[in-house]
């Protein structure tokens, strides 16, 4: 009961989650299915990168000794001897003042040591002119200035972008080891739930913390698995959180966690056996989440009020997911924001608002986002941000600075402004 809940601080309450948590276990996938994923090995170079000397760009590779009494008044007049497209080397020895037709990417012949771009030249009927000396490597990429054999290029647990998987790709990785994605289950309880197909009655609404909780897991990568909603009843409640703890790694419930007459998670747990981390936390809205813990599966309780149950997630469940897939950055970036509206309620605790964050000239602008309570959904829906207020504070209106969880960094901005 509400009597021997604790209250305990947003940030105990995130250490305590996240501390101890263990990845699920590796598996070897192809490289097209690594996007997303975080290695499980550190990647070491097995060759040079560049694997060989090769021309920066299209022109002529010469002997940097030939263009040295090269100036404005001196042309020195050079004679294309040999092409070399890109794919293809020659073995040719260059003799004083001749060149070879070099193209982007093909490999620097070793009796050529620069590369003059065509735009540096004038043509001449068997060859070209220039007008100023050029060093020894100018336009050329040389083995191994990008990194050499043995560097160790990505570390365990960087997550596998774009880049990462075309390192991969140059490195000849096409099984990528990676942390296995755990199994989570969702279960909405509440005797008032229908399905989103259900037509409506009397007293009942539709659940919308499943579909919402089973996004925010495919927005942090989690395979997941939706159960039927239950009914408020201790006992077929306690089987199907039993029978889910085996098929799963972890079990999200939405509703259930507070101290109404039908609230039955802390009972749950109890009956479990599982530790129960904590089950209350000084922050709005949410205060009611709980997690606990049997044996290395977590089991998170959170709110059934959709808002609640969404910081919940982001709060407590995404950063757990994150370091469970290997994740060596599993936290939201918190970032600093100017508020872009009035927020004049008082907030005991912690409060975290939902908001549409906007980068306007340089700030990032915060606006709370339409009808911010406990009970919201639709808020939910305007925001790609959760602005951050301390708990003992009140009052906050346009232009104070604040804290801001980015939640949401799919997207982007209206226009592509830059100083070039
Ligand atoms: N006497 C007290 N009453 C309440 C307290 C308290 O401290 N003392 N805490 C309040 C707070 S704060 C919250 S938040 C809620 C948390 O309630 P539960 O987590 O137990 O959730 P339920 O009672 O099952 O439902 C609450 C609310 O959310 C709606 N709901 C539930 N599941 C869903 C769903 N899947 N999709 C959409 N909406 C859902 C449900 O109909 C209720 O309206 O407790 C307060 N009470
Ligand atoms: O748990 Mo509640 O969300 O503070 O309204
Ligand atoms: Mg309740």
């Amino acid at each position: 009961m509400s009597l021997g809940r604790t209250p305990i601080h947003i940030h105990d309450a995130v250490n305590s989650v996240t501390k101890n948590v263990n990845v699920i276990d590796k598996e070897t996938v192809q490289l097209s299915e690594s996007h997303g994923r975080f290695i499980a090995s550190d990647l070491v170079a097995t060759m040079d990168v560049p694997i060989f000397t090769k021309s920066a760009m299209d022109g002529f590779a010469i002997r940097s000794e030939d263009s040295i009494e090269a100036s404005r008044d001196n042309r020195v007049a050079f004679t294309v001897v040999v092409e070399v497209p890109a794919g293809s080397s020659s073995d040719y020895e260059l003799k004083p003042f001749e060149a070879f037709r070099i193209m982007t990417g093909a490999e620097i012949p070793e009796s050529a040591d620069t590369v003059v771009m065509f735009e540096q030249t004038k043509e001449t009927d068997d060859g070209f002119t220039i007008r100023r000396p050029f060093e020894k490597n100018e336009n050329i990429a040389i083995q191994g200035e990008e990194c050499k054999k043995g560097d160790v290029i990505l570390t365990a647990g960087s997550y596998v972008n774009p880049g990462t998987v075309a390192t991969l790709a140059t490195f000849g990785i096409s099984k990528v080891d990676v942390y296995k994605k755990p199994l989570v289950g969702i279960l909405s309880t509440g005797n008032e739930l229908l399905d989103v197909d259900d037509e409506l009655e009397r007293g009942k609404i539709r659940n919308s913390n499943t579909p919402m909780v089973a996004a925010q897991l495919e927005r942090v990568g989690v395979d997941y698995t939706i159960y039927k909603l239950e009914k408020d009843e201790l006992e077929s409640l306690y089987n199907k959180v039993k029978v889910i703890l085996e098929e799963t790694d972890a079990l999200i419930t939405t509703g259930g966690v507070s101290v109404g007459d039908y609230d039955l998670l802390p009972a749950i747990y109890e009956q479990l056996g599982a530790e129960v981390l904590f089950n209350k936390v000084a922050m709005r809205p949410g205060s009611v989440t709980t997690v606990a813990k049997l044996g290395n599966k977590y089991l998170f309780g959170l709110s059934g009020n959709p808002s609640a149950c969404y910081s919940g997630f982001e709060l407590f469940v995404r950063p757990v997911m994150n370091l469970m897939t290997g994740s060596q950055r599993p936290f939201a970036p918190i970032i600093d924001a100017t508020l872009a509206g009035d927020f004049t309620k008082p907030n005991p605790f912690t409060r975290f608002l939902r908001a549409e964050l906007n980068f306007v000239n340089g700030v990032i602008e915060a606006r709370p986002a339409g009808f911010n309570k406990s009970n919201a959904v639709t808020s939910i829906a305007e925001s790609n941000g959760v602005v951050i207020l301390p708990g003992g504070t009140r009052g906050f209106t346009t232009g104070d600075k604040v804290k801001v969880m980015l939640t949401d960094v799919v997207g982007g901005a209206v226009d592509f402004v830059v100083e070039t």
